[in-house]
């Protein structure tokens, strides 16, 4: 029996939450898994339609994280056997390559017996990913609080309220993180970011406090998806009337193009939510798939048991 093989389960995530781009993020309970080995020659198996495109050399990210867990530790292993599963959607806003670097991250640490910290996982892959909201979510889970000076990479997480369900809207479009961080100014002005350090507070202290009627004042943004809107055709509708078709506040999701909303698992107006979302992208001749999600209070696992990857994708 193979006694080197890990295998490790990756939340994916949602980052910004609206106003707290860049800082605030919550790990979703949709997941990615990894299998890594040390080998003779390089072998990378993706599992599932979702991967398709994604490099199969030692070019592929997972690889590469890989490799920078290994030169930090100071040890060498060229040659890895990796496979991966994902039922996270590629470039749509829910934190897949920040479930690839943590996952090839965490699992590269497994293998040679975790010499790095966690703290040092996440600021290794803060400073890949630029920005710690993804990647502290996917790995602390929960919702996680993180500044990141280009230095230092502090977090703190907090415990999802038992009553925050999400539903994300995601269309069938891709748009990655570069582009739409394109699409935003250089500069900002003081109101502006006066607006959002002020609505990022509020937002945190509510959903520590559990007080769920504050979210949809405090999660508006003015810093990205006002810039951000002409890349997601209905999205200004979904910012401005969610809240009156039941959302207790709404968003971009990430970079986009998803939209995500909170809502009270104990609303009644669940599906007229999601029909709005859904029609109001339909009207912009946008296609997109709904999902009913939950914040996944647990970060990235080392699991004891090795899950058949080929399996998973096949009962998708
Ligand atoms: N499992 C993977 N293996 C290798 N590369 C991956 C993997 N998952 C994602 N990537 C890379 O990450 C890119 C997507 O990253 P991007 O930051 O644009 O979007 P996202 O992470 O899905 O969304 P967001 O950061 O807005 O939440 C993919 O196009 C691919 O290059
Ligand atoms: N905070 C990032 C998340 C996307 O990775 C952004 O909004 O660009």
């Amino acid at each position: 029996m193979n006694q080197t093989k890990v295998c490790i389960k990756v939340p994916a995530s949602t980052a910004n939450l609206g106003p707290g781009f860049d800082c605030l993020g919550m790990a979703l309970d949709i997941y990615a898994w990894i299998e890594m080995d040390f080998a003779l020659k390089t072998k990378i198996i993706l599992h599932g339609e979702q991967m398709l495109g994604i490099p199969l050399d030692k070019s592929n990210l997972i690889y590469k994280v890989a490799q920078m867990v290994f030169a930090e530790a100071g040890v060498s292993h060229p040659e890895l056997e990796i496979a991966m599963y994902s039922e996270i959607p590629l470039t749509r806003g829910l934190g897949s390559s920040a479930s690839a670097i943590i996952g090839g991250m965490v699992a590269a640490n497994a293998l040679i017996g975790n010499l790095l910290s966690q703290d040092k996982i996440f600021l290794m892959a803060t400073q890949l990913e630029k920005h710690p909201d993804n990647v502290g979510a996917s790995l602390f889970g929960g919702i996680v609080v993180a500044s990141w000076d280009g230095v230092r990479a502090d977090y703190i997480r907090i415990a999802p309220h038992e009553r925050l369900e999400v539903l994300v809207a995601i269309p069938e479009f891709q748009l990655s993180t570069e582009l739409a961080r394109h699409a935003l100014p250089k500069e900002v002005s003081m109101k502006d970011a006066v607006f959002n350090l002020s609505h990022s507070s509020l937002l945190v202290a509510a959903l520590c406090s559990g007080n769920l009627e504050m979210i949809r004042h405090a999660m508006q943004d003015v810093l990205h998806q006002p810039y951000r809107a002409a890349l997601v055709p209905g999205m200004e509708m979904i910012l401005k009337e969610a809240t009156d078709h039941g959302a207790l506040g709404v968003a971009l999701s990430g970079a986009g193009p998803t939209l995500l909303a909170l809502v009270d698992k104990t609303s009644h107006e669940k599906a007229g939510l999601a029909e709005f979302m859904q029609n109001t992208l339909l009207k912009e001749d946008i296609k997109s798939t709904m999902m009913w999600l939950k914040p996944e209070a647990l970060g990235v696992q080392v699991l004891a048991n090795s899950v058949s990857l080929a399996e998973l994708a096949a009962h998708k």
